[in-house]
This record gives C-alpha cells, sequence and structure tokens, in this order.
C-alpha cells in the first residue's frame, strides 16, 4: 500500500494479520510497514502475556513466525539492559516501543583490518508507539534501555527472520556470529536445550 495512509489496526492481532498480508508480497514498502507499526497504539492487555522478565539480560519472545515471512518479537529490557553492537543478517529491523523508553545508538561499519575502535554515528531516543528502523545499509546499532528505574517492551519484526547475526566488539571493531534465541514462543517458556 502506499506508505502514507495506514487504518490504524484496532489491536494486536489486527496488526499482525495486517503485517502477514503485506509480507505476502515480493517487494516490502519498509515506510508502509512503519506506518502500520507506529499507528498501532500499545495495550499491555493485549502484549503481557509474551512479556518474560530475566534478572541478566534481555528476554527475546516469539510472538508470530509470519508464514515464515518475518518473526515478530517481544523484547523486555530490565532497567539498564542492553543490547550488543549488532547488524541485522541482511534483514529489514523494525522496532517499536510498546513500555518505557528505549535508546539506540548507531554505528559506522568497521573498514579495513586494522583495530580501531567502531565510530558512533547518533544516538536516538524512542518513546511509546515510535517505531524505529534500520537494515545492514543504513549501519549497527546497540539498543538499550536507558532507564535505571523502569522496564521498557519493545516489539521487533525481522524480514526476512533470521537466527544468527554478528556481534561487535566496539572497542576493536572485531566481530562473531551469535545465535538468536528466544526465551519464550507465543507466551511459552522455551525448554530449555543442552547443545551436546
Ligand atoms: O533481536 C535482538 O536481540 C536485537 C534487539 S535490537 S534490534
Ligand atoms: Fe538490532
Amino acid at each position: 500500500g502506499s506508505s502514507s495512509t495506514v487504518t490504524p489496526p484496532e489491536s494486536l492481532n489486527e496488526l499482525i494479520k495486517e503485517l502477514r498480508e503485506v509480507f505476502s508480497h515480493d517487494d516490502i514498502d519498509a515506510d508502509y510497514v512503519k506506518n502500520l507499526m507506529s499507528s498501532y497504539k500499545s495495550n499491555p492487555k493485549e502484549w503481557k502475556k509474551f512479556a518474560k522478565w530475566d534478572p541478566h539480560r534481555y528476554t527475546r519472545n516469539l510472538v508470530d513466525s509470519g508464514n515464515d515471512k518475518f518473526n515478530l518479537m517481544i523484547l523486555c529490557w530490565n532497567s539498564s539492559q542492553g543490547s550488543s553492537i549488532h547488524d541485522h543478517a541482511n534483514a529489514h529491523c523494525f522496532m517499536k516501543v510498546l513500555d518505557g523508553e528505549i535508546q539506540e545508538e548507531l554505528f559506522e561499519w568497521p573498514t579495513g583490518s586494522e583495530e580501531t575502535a567502531m565510530k558512533q554515528r547518533e544516538k536516538n531516543k524512542y518513546h511509546v508507539n515510535e517505531v524505529a528502523y534500520i537494515n545492514d545499509e543504513i549501519g549497527l546499532h546497540r539498543v538499550e534501555n536507558p532507564s535505571h528505574s523502569n522496564e521498557a517492551v519493545t516489539l521487533h519484526l525481522y524480514s526476512p527472520p533470521f537466527s544468527e547475526c554478528q556481534s561487535f566488539d566496539e572497542r576493536t571493531g572485531h566481530c562473531n556470529k551469535v545465535k538468536v534465541t528466544f526465551w519464550s514462543k507465543y507466551g511459552k517458556r522455551t525448554p530449555f536445550v543442552r547443545i551436546s
């Protein structure tokens, strides 16, 4: 659809239905998706069943696997919890704030071979219902909950879905592949799998 006019989805389930329709086509209008996700008004009653917390790190909770075209997930950030600097495996990344506020630091891709500290480009803050968009052409980022007292909850859509990405060392620009996992799926805790 045109990126300007969206009909605001009345619920999270409506948003999911609309997203599945949008991603059933080949070409994705990122502006349209951003507007659509922005227009959904966060309602904790609709997403709290997916919101799981861990004292040590932010949790990733799968909400919908988008007919294999995308992964939609809810991330829960305790105060001061954050991600590493990472890429997005050549996928679209949409991040909507459902509760609290989120800080995003954008970084340039490391250039050349010598070890040098990564260059921060900008620092943005996002508030409830706002949506941030990134892909590998735009750059890398680190996402954090800047609050020392409040929790933050975000809704992420990755398309195409991915199970690993690269994590970067800010001081050297070195990166390594990391597998991303889910703390829960569809509201249920994922069983602990001992990797033999
Ligand atoms: O998916 C992740 O764990 C990174 C959250 S910031 S896009
Ligand atoms: Fe990210």
